[in-house]
């Protein structure tokens, strides 16, 4: 078993701190995997498939939610034979989009990256992006080849685009399998040649930052840290910069694989910090940890509060489960810094909470396990985006319920705009362009990767794609494309609140806001199929699409007539008279209550096809 990894306050020279970067499924936790099979911290028996992964989720879905980190020993040997030992710490990153700002504070935990690239499918866009990531954040580039096992791979092709894109040479491009473990001492090795060793000054006040936080149910919140001034402790008393909060270090320590108590940690080392809290957003990521005394006065960098960009309502299909919803989100918030929700009432749902998340993915994975780990069942309302609404009189409103959009003239209005890289096969180009036009996108430039394959880059407001843009390109493109976005700011645009009327009254749930020139249709295609969710009434139901008092749209669900006459052959006219007079005045007092009889499923299924599929992966 390694005993140097062990140790605490290693020599910084003999530290190299990396991550791995890769598109989905390029293979990143399976070569972690390997190196922690051949470095010797997982016997081979103990090892399981994705160790890393440690989340259900994570490892059905097969994607990294949270960053982990572990630290390897590794020796090499000298051309004279003799051998020096070093200390390898692994940043492993979450790969998606929604998780752009963990990618980037665990990047900035490390001196450089691996980018890690499939052997058979050559460069996508997330591997672009997360590339661009770690260039800003200046580390050093180890461009591999993976899965060069499989026999569709074609590495001297995708050595050539991976060439081109960093500026290297076609054969400094490193082959190979996280499969088979071919390549993978090379890899190390070259880790440690190329890869800069941390550098700090031990003697100043201890600064390290946070990459990662999560909760624990024993421990409570088991904070992440790389150190680059001084050093930790334990029993110290620390400083979270962002918010002044101190707390005392109850246990310093190193993950390798497991949890490992240490005497502190020092410069250009990660590790683990446990201080008692009960909440992971009093440990965020993205802060500076220093002591209470004598701390340092500057922090690392600038802190970025994790700010939700995706709103939806969501409810319990039973309304008895409010409360076990409530408690479920409180727990899941302990351990998500970026989820955020209060509770919220709709005339056709009940109670529920409204819900920020950082993104769509956050969203999808946030109400599997709700739905899962706390047995829910659950209706989400269709996601929005956050408005910025400038009054006539010049208030400011923002906007992240479509039901808050204010009744006044507005004098600007403004959305959040996201730039976004696609990449496909160049046959594809007319059909993506055509997709972004749709959804109002810019083309703001294409390039050719390759003779067969282009980047093109796109600005397009957010509440187009949160729907089922990644959907709508998937099958355009026979699954060829991939794409990444990040937010770029925000843009003034036409929007208008479209709301559904039963009976002239407002369906909250089913309020939209929508750019004018889709109003029209979005109006039309939510009361057609209304029209055929809701089962006829003793009445006629008008079912309108209006802006403000404006109707566009408009169906009707015809009265199931009954024939209060029948059993009243010839006779008496003024018998007949009263029967319908009867019947008219039940049908006023249906009206004057002013609720339509409409089952519950007819909501679900209204809001489940517009919500962007995330119905479709339910359970
Ligand atoms: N043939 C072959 N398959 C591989 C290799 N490496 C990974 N795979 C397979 O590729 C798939 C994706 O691998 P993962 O390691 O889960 O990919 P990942 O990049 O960690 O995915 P995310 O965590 O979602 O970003 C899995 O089915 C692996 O078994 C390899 O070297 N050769």
């Amino acid at each position: 078993m390694p005993t140097f990894a062990d140790t605490t306050f290693t020599d910084p020279a003999r530290i190299r701190n990396f991550c791995i970067i890769a598109h989905i499924d390029h293979g990143k936790s399976t070569l972690a995997d390997r190196m922690l099979q051949l470095t010797g911290v997982v016997e081979e028996r103990a090892m399981r498939a994705q160790y890393l992964d440690r989340m259900d989720i994570e490892r059905e879905r097969g994607i990294t939610i949270k960053a982990q980190n572990v630290r390897l020993p590794w020796t090499v040997t000298d051309a004279d034979g003799s051998s020096t030992d070093y200390v390898l710490h692994l940043i492993d990153t979450p790969g998606h989009v929604d998780f752009t700002y963990e990618v980037s504070r665990a990047l900035e935990a490390c001196e450089g990256a691996v980018l890690l690239v499939d052997a058979a499918q050559g460069i996508e866009a997330q591997t672009l992006a997360n590339l661009y990531l770690a260039m800003e954040n200046d580390l050093t580039i180890i461009p591999v080849l993976n899965k060069i096992d499989l026999p569709a791979a074609d590495p001297d092709r995708y050595a050539a685009e991976i060439a081109h894109i960093i500026g290297c040479e076609a054969d400094d491009v490193l082959r190979v399998s996280g499969k088979t473990g071919a390549g993978v001492g090379a890899l190390l090795d070259k880790v440690i040649d190329e890869i800069p060793a941390p550098t700090g000054d031990a003697d100043a006040p201890a600064r390290a930052m946070i990459f990662d936080s999560v909760y624990d149910t024993y421990r409570g919140v088991v904070t992440y840290v790389r150190v680059v001034d001084g050093r930790v402790v334990p029993r110290e008393k620390v400083l979270m910069m962002s918010t002044g909060a101190t707390h005392e270090l109850l246990e310093v320590g190193i993950v390798s694989p497991e949890p490992k108590p240490s005497k502190g940690l020092g410069v250009g080392e990660v590790g683990y910090l446990i201080t008692g809290v009960k909440d992971v957003r009093q440990s965020k990521v993205g802060d500076t940890v220093t002591t209470a005394r004598n701390g340092a006065e500057q922090a690392l960098t600038g802190y970025r509060e994790p700010r939700p960009m995706v709103y939806s309502g969501l409810y319990p299909v039973d309304g008895s489960d409010y409360p076990v919803l409530r408690e479920a989100l409180e727990k899941l918030q302990l351990n998500d810094a970026a989820l955020t929700f209060e509770p919220e009432t709709s005339v056709a749902l009940g109670f529920g909470f409204r819900c920020g998340f950082l993104g769509l993915l956050h969203m999808e994975i946030t109400r599997e396990r709700l739905e899962r780990e706390f047995d829910l069942d659950l209706i989400s309302t269709a996601p929005n985006v956050v408005y910025r609404v400038i009054m006539e009189d010049g208030a400011e409103i923002t906007v992240t319920n479509p039901s808050d959009w204010p009744a006044g003239k507005a004098k600007h209005i403004y959305e959040p705009i996201v730039k976004m890289t696609i990449i496909a096969p160049s046959e594809f180009v007319g059909t993506i362009m055509e997709l972004c036009q749709a959804r109002r996108g810019e083309l703001g430039g294409m390039d050719y990767l390759s003779e067969t394959r282009v980047e093109l880059r796109y600005t397009l407001p957010m509440a187009e794609i949160i729907f089922d843009f990644f959907d709508a390109l998937k099958s355009r493109t026979r699954g060829y494309a991939s794409l990444d976005y990040e937010e770029a700011g925000e843009q003034e645009a036409d929007l208008v609140k479209v709301d559904i009327l039963l009976q002239g009254e407002a369906v909250d749930a089913f309020s939209a806001i929508v750019h004018r020139d889709g109003a029209y249709t979005y109006g039309n295609k939510m009361a057609t199929k209304l029209k055929e969710l809701i089962p006829r009434q003793q009445y006629e139901v008008p079912i309108q699409a209006a802006i403000g008092s404006k109707i566009i749209a408009r169906e009707n669900i015809r009265a199931i007539r009954k024939d209060v006459l029948a059993k009243c052959y010839g006779g008496d006219i003024s018998r007949k008279r009263k029967l319908l007079e009867k019947q008219k005045e039940g049908k006023k007092r249906m009206k004057t209550i002013g609720r339509v009889d409409v089952p519950q499923e007819a909501f679900v299924a209204a809001l489940s096809t517009d919500a962007g599929g995330d119905k479709s992966k339910g359970k």
